[in-house]
This record gives structure tokens, sequence and C-alpha cells, in this order.
């Protein structure tokens, strides 16, 4: 299977679970691996034909921006969504990373992997 990547995609947020952190703007990093057949618009050469990095970034960015979730899981779990069921992904493979939120590790987080619904 093809796959459409978007890597360190880099949006602040207010993300976390403590006082403080309610209070603030923290950076997080996407990186997404999106299950597509690239065979079709390498023939048309047709951006309509794509799934359009450029499109997938700009609407998540958007949400992400906006959210004020606890936990990076529930974000994870979110994003996954919209891009599964907006852009028609059928699987989607998606790392979310706090840099800076432990102190001497680069970065914590989850990744997660999600499938749409099998349709009839
Ligand atoms: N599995 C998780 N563990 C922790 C989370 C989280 O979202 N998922 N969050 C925190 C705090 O918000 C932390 O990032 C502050 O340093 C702790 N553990």
């Amino acid at each position: 299977m093809d796959h459409v990547f978007i890597e360190g995609l880099e949006i602040e947020a207010v993300i976390g679970i403590y006082d403080w952190e309610r209070e603030i703007r923290q950076p997080l990093v996407f990186d997404l691996e999106m299950a597509f057949d690239n065979a079709v618009p390498a023939a048309s050469d047709a951006i309509e034909h794509t799934l359009d990095y450029a499109a997938v970034c700009a609407r998540i960015t958007a949400f992400v921006a906006e959210s004020r979730f606890g936990l990076v899981e529930t974000l994870a779990e979110r994003v996954a969504a919209i891009v599964i069921e907006e852009f028609g992904v059928r699987r989607v493979a998606l790392k979310l990373t706090k840099p800076g939120a432990i102190r001497n590790a680069r970065g914590v987080g989850v990744r997660i992997v999600r499938e749409a619904a099998a349709r009839p």
C-alpha cells in the first residue's frame, strides 16, 4: 500500500493535566502516515486526485490550535478521526510528541494506528 506522509508538523495548543498547563500554550509535533493509492494521481498528474497533504496540514493545524484537551491520547484520537472521516483515508498511523514535557527526555507522547470502519 502506498502512503502520503507528514513529518514534524508543529502546532501550539493548550494541552496537559496540570493547572499550570491550562494557562499556557505548548508545542506539539505530529507525524502521520496515511494509506492512499498514489497510482491514480501519478497517472493523471492532477492535485484533485491526490490526498492533498497541504489540505490535511491546514485542517489539523486549525483543529489543534483551538483544542484544549488534557491528554495527548485524546487529541491523537480526535485528529486520527478527522483524517479518516474528512479525507477518506482508510488507515492512519499518527505519532504525537510533546517535546520538553519531561526534563531529560527529548519528547514523550503516543503513537496510534486507526482504520476506517469496514464498508458493507
Ligand atoms: N500517557 C500520558 N501521560 C501523561 C500525560 C498524557 O497526556 N498522557 N500528560 C501529562 C502531563 O500533562 C505532562 O505532560 C506534564 O509534564 C503527564 N503524563
